[in-house]
């Protein structure tokens, strides 16, 4: 024997039923059958709300109980043929007469009493179970209706009934001794000796088939629902949740117990004594194999799940005089229990100086009362503090049997809460070592969910969430290099990027599930594009609380450098070819190291000098490993070097720093580059990385922007004015060909000053060979003294520099795998 339950959405509607009748087909087809059905969903919430409005001299009641009468009857037109219609409309109507009547009496008396709502919530499960027995039966099943109350003996706790195991055992065997017919079981109710109606709390009608189980000792317990079993997380809040094939019985309860809606720990009781399997089963998939639960643990992932429970409130009791006090946990205890309120997790400091109890919040303000009432004159001498409450928090509990003996799961889910920059508030593990709970803030809830989620199933798979700010050059190019490769790093790298958050100077774009980067949108023309402000951009990329967030910053501006600090401090990782921050101050350059490390999050920039070319991770390497540099000689602007190269080909000084902007190589303002200001700007930052303690000021700058240029308003005007001076360029380049030399754009550092300008170059010079946009760096260190070490290649551009801003991306997803 197999009972089935069929919960209200899997009966919610003809269409629902359909798929419920064809799982009985082949059910029934595969061995004998009982089925327990719930109300018609949302039935019981409207008898239970009219109660409430009948007793309030509301009278909306009698709309409502028309519309659900109308319900019925028309599912009753729906389900059978009309000459079959008649009695089965009869027995609905009689019970919409009894429950006019019923209602109407609590209308005049104002009065319900938990016995009368009872009654009233039992006409719901007696209505679905007599119609969908009555429809089994045209379908051609050999089913029969069966009013629970008949045989579920209870004691009178009306709304959540105590069940008389011993009677109701010999009551369901006897009624099914000898009886062949599919029995098609009212969930919820039961009744007392003396025949009254009494319903059995919450999930009330899956107790109601474990019971049935058991008592019948079936060989399984199927419960129908509209989710295929239970999943390793709230798929709401964790998208890549998925379901568990397997649970132990105490693992199902501690997953349940926190929050996993899918069963009710007490309802598994009666099946579970008898070891009786649970599967839990979606009505819409049924082929989905969902969670089987029973009485084994099987090995595998070190936890099964991770459950949260929200809007939880934290007491703390303490005082340096606690220790004095005799009895103090009992004591807490029962002045909770005298005003019912349930203490879902306890946490103690050996010092036993503190006792922090978490309690659901509605609840926190009675709780606080009952004990600083008990403790009165404790509080009042001094030995104990007022009791202090810690709002908005959630819990989050990561389950499993197979943590038992087996050291690293609380490692892994502190590591992975504290990389997150989740703070917890209180840590409580039982010795069954079944569950480790933690309470943190209610706003970082997702955030937890998801890093504890990554770290304990996906630890090999990683998501980055990515905030990018520019999407100019650099930044669509970025976009479009992740769009091409998204699937492939998915694949085979297991690194999942996306992009959250779009903006550039004018508008900012968010999406919570990722942009479709295969036509990410600019931000002015993405679905509900705001102004941009920087710091709302901030604040909503830090309440998104994704673990493994990344700001991308591909502006030059110095406005979202200022907010660097604020972003690491949120723990968020920086990635950025931007190089106003670093060639800022020496103070704010060490700063945002050393931020960077206390908040264990990367700060990555590799792209701040030479575009893509390897030069700042080489230079790190370096002085990681001890070396010590001694002179720094290097072309270091992709655009000056293309600049003066191309002039030798005899096109004028502006038509060519025009090309190098159309190229991509120059600064959003060319003067950036002309100055000697971007190259000043990264010879800076390879000094500081050469742990040298330079600043601006050290270095000298020959520009070459003229005079009037400086002042132009605009880029156009620039460049309109640069036309002026193309005879000047003219003739230092024909000076230098006289000398037989070319003119590149140098940068030295030596000695702790750094030079920056053009030079005449000898054509057998290592720099004279450059063409384009190409860079090159000599590295003359103490390891490489006699020849220096050469890092040379473009070092300007599009893609090179998105290429080199995405490999610091991909960096990123490897650091923060656990
Ligand atoms: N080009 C190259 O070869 C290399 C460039 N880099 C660096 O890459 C960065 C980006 O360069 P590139 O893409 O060429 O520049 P672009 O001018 O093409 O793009 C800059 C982007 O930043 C946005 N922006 C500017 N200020 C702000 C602000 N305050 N808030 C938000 N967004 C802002 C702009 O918005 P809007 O469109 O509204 O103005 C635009 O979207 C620069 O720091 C540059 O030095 C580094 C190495 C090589
Ligand atoms: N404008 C720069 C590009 C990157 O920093 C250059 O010309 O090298």
């Amino acid at each position: 024997m197999k009972i089935l339950k069929f919960g209200g959405s899997s009966v919610a509607n003809q269409a629902n039923i359909k798929k419920v009748f064809e799982i009985i087909q082949k059910s029934q087809s595969e061995g004998d059958i009982a089925v327990v059905f719930s109300a018609f969903g949302g039935v019981t919430e409207v008898l239970l709300n009219s109660a409430a409005a009948a007793k309030n001299g509301d009278k909306s009641y009698v709309q409502d109980i028309k519309i659900l009468e109308d319900r019925h009857i028309e599912l009753v037109r729906q389900l059978f043929p009309i000459n079959l219609q008649s009695p089965v409309l009869t027995y609905v109507k009689v019970r919409f007469n009894e429950l006019e009547d019923l209602f109407h009496g609590i209308f005049l008396i104002k009065e319900c009493s938990p016995r009368t709502l009872d009654y009233v919530a039992s006409f719901g499960e007696r209505l679905s179970a007599f119609v969908l027995a009555e429809a089994l039966k045209v379908e051609g099943f050999n089913s029969k209706y069966l009013d629970a109350r008949e045989v579920v003996r209870t004691n009178d706790r009306f709304g959540n009934a105590k069940v008389d195991f011993p009677a109701t055992n010999d009551l369901i065997l006897d009624y099914f001794h000898n009886n062949s017919t599919i029995q098609i079981i009212t969930g919820f109710i039961g009744s007392t000796s003396k025949g009254e109606t009494t319903t059995l709390g919450r999930s009330g009608s899956d107790y109601t088939a474990s019971i049935f189980a058991s008592a019948l000792h079936a060989e399984s317990l199927e419960i129908w629902t509209d989710v295929s079993g239970v999943m390793t997380s709230d798929p709401r809040l964790v998208y890549t949740a998925f379901t568990i094939p397997q649970l132990s019985y105490s693992e199902a309860m501690e997953l349940s117990h926190f929050g996993a809606k899918v069963i009710f720990p007490s309802t598994m009781m009666p099946a579970m004594k008898k070891g009786i399997p649970i599967y839990i089963k979606n009505t819409f998939e049924p082929s989905n194999p969902g969670t089987l639960i029973n009485g084994d643990a099987p090995s595998g992932k070190l936890i099964k799940g991770i459950s949260s429970m929200s809007d939880i409130s934290l007491l703390n009791i303490q005082g340096a005089g606690i220790l004095d006090v005799i009895d103090v946990n009992r004591r807490i205890f029962s002045a909770l229990s005298s005003v019912n309120i349930n203490v879902i997790l306890i946490s103690q400091a050996s010092s036993e100086q503190i006792t922090c109890l978490a309690i659901k919040s509605f609840e926190v303000t009675l709780a606080k009362e009952a004990i600083e009432k008990e403790f009165f004159h404790e509080i009042r001498n001094g030995e104990i503090d007022v009791v202090h409450v810690i709002s908005d928090l959630a819990i989050v509990a990561v389950v499993g049997e197979n943590m038992k003996q087996n050291p690293g799961a609380s490692g892994r889910m502190f590591q992975a809460l504290g990389r997150n920059n989740v703070n917890v508030y209180a840590i409580a593990q039982g010795s069954s070592e079944l569950n480790i709970s933690a309470v943190v803030s209610k706003s970082d809830l997702q955030k937890a969910l998801n890093a504890l989620h990554e770290a304990f199933f996906l630890s090999d798979n990683k998501v980055l969430h990515v905030f990018l700010v520019g999407v100019g050059l650099i930044g669509q190019a970025l976009i479009k290099m992740i769009a091409n490769q998204q699937q492939k790093l998915q694949k085979e790298n297991l690194l999942d990027i996306q992009i959250h958050g779009i903006a550039n100077s004018r508008y900012m774009a968010f999406n919570e599930d990722g942009f479709d980067l295969k036509n990410c949108p600019l931000p002015e023309a993405a679905e509900g594009a705001k102004e941009m402000d920087l710091d709302k951009f901030i604040s909503q990329m830090e309440s998104m609380n994704f673990s493994n967030s990344v700001f991308v910053d591909c502006t030059a501006s110095q406005d979202v450098a200022d907010f660097y600090e604020r972003i690491l401090e949120a723990k968020v990782a920086i990635v950025t070819p931007n190089k106003k921050a670093n060639s800022s101050s020496l103070e704010k350059y060490k700063n945002l190291k050393k931020l960077a490390g206390k908040r264990s999050v990367k700060f990555l920039y590799e792209t701040n000098v030479a575009a893509g070319l390897p030069v700042i991770n080489t230079l790190q390497d370096l002085m990681l490993s001890g070396d010590k540099v001694i002179k720094i000689e290097a072309v270091l602007s992709g655009s000056m070097n293309y600049i003066f190269s191309e002039l030798e080909k005899g096109a004028p000084f502006s038509e060519v720093v025009k090309l190098a902007k159309e190229k991509g190589y120059t600064e959003p303002d060319p003067r950036d580059d002309l100055s000697g200001m971007d190259v000043a700007r990264k010879i800076l930052i390879l000094g500081r990385e050469a742990e040298q303690d330079l600043h601006f000021e050290d270095i000298s700058i020959q520009s070459m922007v003229p005079e009037d240029c400086v002042e132009a308003g605009s880029v156009d005007e620039f460049f309109h004015k640069l036309m002026g001076h193309d005879g000047e360029f003219a003739n230092l380049l024909a000076e230098a060909a006289e000398r037989g030399e070319k003119l590149r754009f140098m940068a030295t550092l030596e000695n702790g000053k750094a030079k920056v300008g053009l030079k005449s170059l000898d054509n057998s010079h290592p720099f004279s060979t450059l063409k384009g946009s190409d860079n090159m760096i000599l590295f003359t260190t103490e390891r490489y003294h006699d020849f220096p070490m050469i890092i040379r290649g473009p070092g300007a551009g599009a893609d090179v520099t998105a290429a080199g801003v995405f490999a610091d991306v991909i960096r990123l997803g490897n650091y923060t795998r656990s």
